[in-house]
């Protein structure tokens, strides 16, 4: 971890850049995948399955047998830690839904808006370095709860050509049966441009590596398909001050850093001291985490940073904007309160961002790079649209008829002038 101590403003760009590669570097690899997908289909999916995970596959959708495989291979204990964080993602996104808001905005003129589901969405759930099986509940249950019609789920698959048993129970008990053996750029442009086995689809949801984010953006400027984020490499901020128990805090930045080698991890505290004790406390439990290789090349490009004044630290967490902010201090609510750029924040010793990852309710699908400042996680809004209505009474186009029309007029749109004019005058005869 490399250590500044109360860096000026002017620094703070450049320090707390992220350890990604540059997005035209990325977009130039990711560019012929798409491409290939667009232009051959299933044969163009094998192939890259071929060349980035190492299988060849006869048949890219994961069949009902494999379904009963799977779920005979997840041991109980596993299948019920699983259904105790579905049932508390499913009550906090079931929470998120609103009624219908219907306004009368003058007599006789009635207008709502309702919330509809996109008919056909893409999940992507990561399966590279770790199967994200939870990945699976955070964006399956908010899909069924909005009453998405179509859904299909695309992931890769082990050495063996198989995807992750977890992975299939939790599809199954959510009842999304459209699996689709597939990961990386490819998976995504399979969803965007539609192949033989895979359904084109509305909108693309779920996290992944720089090339499954780039190619997420990418489709979304070239074709009508839509994006839920940009939910790159995993990223966690820490605030701890002296009353910081630092074994936690180490714990919560290996968490984060144990995710890929090009995640990153900051601390920002009010005492060197701090520093030095979550250091040691790093070092220690590192020695403990079979990732600990991935984690080390993580911390090469993490950073702690000392900053006494908490008003500057808050103003240095919200100019980076973390995906994830953990805040372990004496004035923890009171920060809390203040900060304006950050995709999930978790306050207090005992609220491990691990939490949030798998069971207390939250989304764990969050903006990373930046893109907090401008994007929410996932929620139920996520796969929705909101659709307004209104009718209008004989009573109401007399009421607003007059403004329509001098409105019209002067903007010499005559014809939209008359579509009221001729009502008027139909209701005075
Ligand atoms: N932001 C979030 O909400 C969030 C949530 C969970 C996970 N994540 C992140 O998701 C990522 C998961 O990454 P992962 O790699 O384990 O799984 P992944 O499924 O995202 O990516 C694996 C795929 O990447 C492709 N790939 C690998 N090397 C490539 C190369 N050189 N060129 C082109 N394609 C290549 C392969 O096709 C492979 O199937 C991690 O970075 C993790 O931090 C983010
Ligand atoms: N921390 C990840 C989001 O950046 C989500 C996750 C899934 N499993 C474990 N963690
Ligand atoms: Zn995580």
């Amino acid at each position: 971890m490399k250590i500044y101590q109360e860096p000026e403003k002017e620094q703070w760009e450049a320090l707390l850049k992220r350890p990604t590669l540059d997005l035209s570097e990325i977009y130039g690899r990711v560019q012929p995948v798409l491409e290939q997908v667009r232009d051959r289909g299933d044969e163009a999916l094998k192939a890259f399955g071929l060349q980035f995970d190492g299988v060849e596959l006869d048949s890219l959708a994961v069949s009902a047998e494999e379904f009963v495989e799977a779920e005979a291979l997840v041991e109980e204990e596993l299948k019920d830690a699983i259904q105790l964080a579905a049932a508390n993602i499913e009550k906090f996104h079931a929470a998120q839904a609103r009624p219908v808001m219907a306004v009368e905005t003058m007599p006789g003129v009635n207008c709502w808006r309702k919330s509809v589901a996109i008919e056909k969405v893409g999940l992507y759930i990561p399966g590279g370095t770790a199967p994200l099986f939870s990945t699976v509940l955070m964006l399956g249950i908010p899909a069924k709860i909005a009453g998405c019609g179509e859904i299909v789920l695309c992931t890769p698959p082990n050495k063996e050509g198989k995807v992750h048993p977890a992975i299939l129970f939790t599809a199954q008990l959510l009842g999304i049966d459209q699996v689709i053996k597939a990961g990386g750029a490819q998976a995504i442009a399979a969803m965007a441009f539609g192949t033989e086995s895979v359904p084109q689809v509305y909108k693309i949801f779920g996290p992944g590596n720089q090339y499954v984010t780039a190619a997420k953006q990418l489709v979304g400027q070239i074709t009508n398909v839509t994006i839920d984020m940009p939910a790159g490499p995993s990223e966690v901020l820490v605030y701890a001050d002296e009353a910081a128990n630092p074994a936690f805090v180490a714990a919560d930045l290996l968490s984060q850093a144990e995710h890929g080698v090009d995640s990153q991890v900051v601390l920002v505290t009010n005492k060197m001291a701090v520093v030095e004790a979550v250091q040691e406390q790093v070092t220690l439990q590192l020695e403990t985490l079979p990732r600990a290789e991935i984690a080390k090349e993580a911390l090469k490009h993490s950073l702690a940073i000392v900053m006494e004044e908490e008003a500057q630290a808050l103003e240095l967490i919200n100019t980076y904007g973390p995906e994830h902010l953990i805040l372990q201090s004496q004035n923890e609510d009171a920060m809390a309160e203040k900060v304006i750029n950050a995709g999930s924040v978790f306050i207090g010793a005992y609220t491990p961002e691990s939490a949030g990852d798998y069971a207390s309710g939250t989304n764990h699908t969050l903006p990373t790079n930046g893109y907090a400042k401008n994007y929410s996680g996932v929620s139920l809004d996520s796969y929705l649209k909101q659709i307004t209505f209104q009718k209008i009474t004989e009573n109401g186009i007399k009421n607003i008829g007059p403004a329509i029309e001098k409105m019209a007029a002067s903007e010499e749109l005559n014809g939209h002038e008359n579509a009221v004019t001729l009502r008027l005058k139909h209701l005075k005869s």
